[in-house]
């Protein structure tokens, strides 16, 4: 693995007598997406807070970037972009002024809130007041500021959750921009589209737990079976689907079995998805 940005060491948190997070351990390698997948109440939220300094781990080890996220707080929080799902944003002011008052806070000096506004789609709206926002505008004026400080860690919970298609199109885009410019990405999200369309890597979080971390191609090929569906008209006039597994010794044989004795309307290849293979590995599904 190249440069390593976030090290994760048996971290663990813990609510009373409930077992939020459990000994998770887990490397990010410096560009990295790193989805955190899992269905409601999994842990993810609870590992986000725990590694950006807003909840300080029961026990165990996480840092960034090397500095230890239970006493380097300040030094990280020059270095990380936060995009949370809840806003928190200063309703009663303009876009541009909420992006100043975040710079401020962190002394960056040398932003541009016109171009950072331009680049998530707002621009002619910069002095309008944020109270008058749709939902996908509020998300991406949290996204833009999220990226005043130009972050080598970007942190992103369910950032597309809710939104149109437009506003989580450009949204995902960003997140790939930023990884092309070499920022790692630790994003939580309980959508396996979205994780299996962005993540380099996706982990699998269930209980507290870690059930599985890897590409999602190598999940896939893993856990997942591949097949053909043949949709073919029967004696009767009747559409019917056929399924012929892949990656079998007998493919090609079933395959021109099925060619000389049915007749074949259409042919495509199916693989399972991360939600398959989620149910597969942890017998749970993502949204219940
Ligand atoms: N402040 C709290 N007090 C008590 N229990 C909590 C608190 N916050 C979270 N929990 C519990 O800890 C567990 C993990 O919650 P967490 O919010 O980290 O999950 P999540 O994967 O982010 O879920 P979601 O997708 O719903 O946001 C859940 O059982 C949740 O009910």
């Amino acid at each position: 693995m190249s440069q390593i940005s976030i090290s994760v060491e048996k971290l663990s948190y813990w609510y009373g007598d409930l077992k939020a997070v459990n000994q998770i351990s887990f490397e990010v390698a410096q560009g990295e997406i790193l989805g955190f997948l899992g269905p409601n109440g999994a842990g993810k939220t609870t590992t986000q807070k725990m590694l950006t300094g807003q909840l300080r781990p029961k026990d165990g080890r996480a840092t960034l970037l090397g500095f230890d996220v239970a006493k380097d707080t300040e030094e990280i929080h020059r270095r990380i972009g936060i995009c949370f799902e809840q806003t928190n944003l200063y309703e009663q002011m303009n876009a541009l002024e909420n992006l100043q008052l975040f710079a401020d806070l962190f002394g960056v000096n040398n932003f541009n809130g016109y171009a950072l506004l331009k680049r998530v789609g707002l621009a002619g709206r910069e002095k309008d007041k944020v109270a008058g926002y749709s939902k996908g505008m509020k998300q991406r004026l949290m996204v833009a500021r999220s990226l005043v400080n130009t972050p080598s860690i970007l942190f992103m919970d369910e950032p597309t959750s809710g939104l149109d298609p437009v506003s989580s199109e450009s949204i995902r885009d960003i997140i790939l921009e930023e990884r092309k410019r070499g920022a790692t990405i630790f994003l939580t999200t309980h959508d396996m589209w979205e994780a299996d369309k962005l993540c380099d890597r996706v982990a699998f979080i269930n209980e507290g737990s870690i059930a599985a971390l890897d590409a999602p191609v190598n999940l896939k090929q893993q856990y997942g079976k591949r097949s053909l569906i043949a949709k073919v008209k029967s004696a009767n006039g009747q559409l019917e689907n056929r399924e012929i597994a892949l990656d079998t010794g007998k493919t090609a044989e079933e395959v021109s079995k099925l060619l000389s004795s049915e007749r074949v309307l259409t042919l495509h290849s199916e693989e399972a998805t991360l939600e398959d293979i989620f149910i597969k590995i942890t017998g749970r599904r993502l949204t219940e």
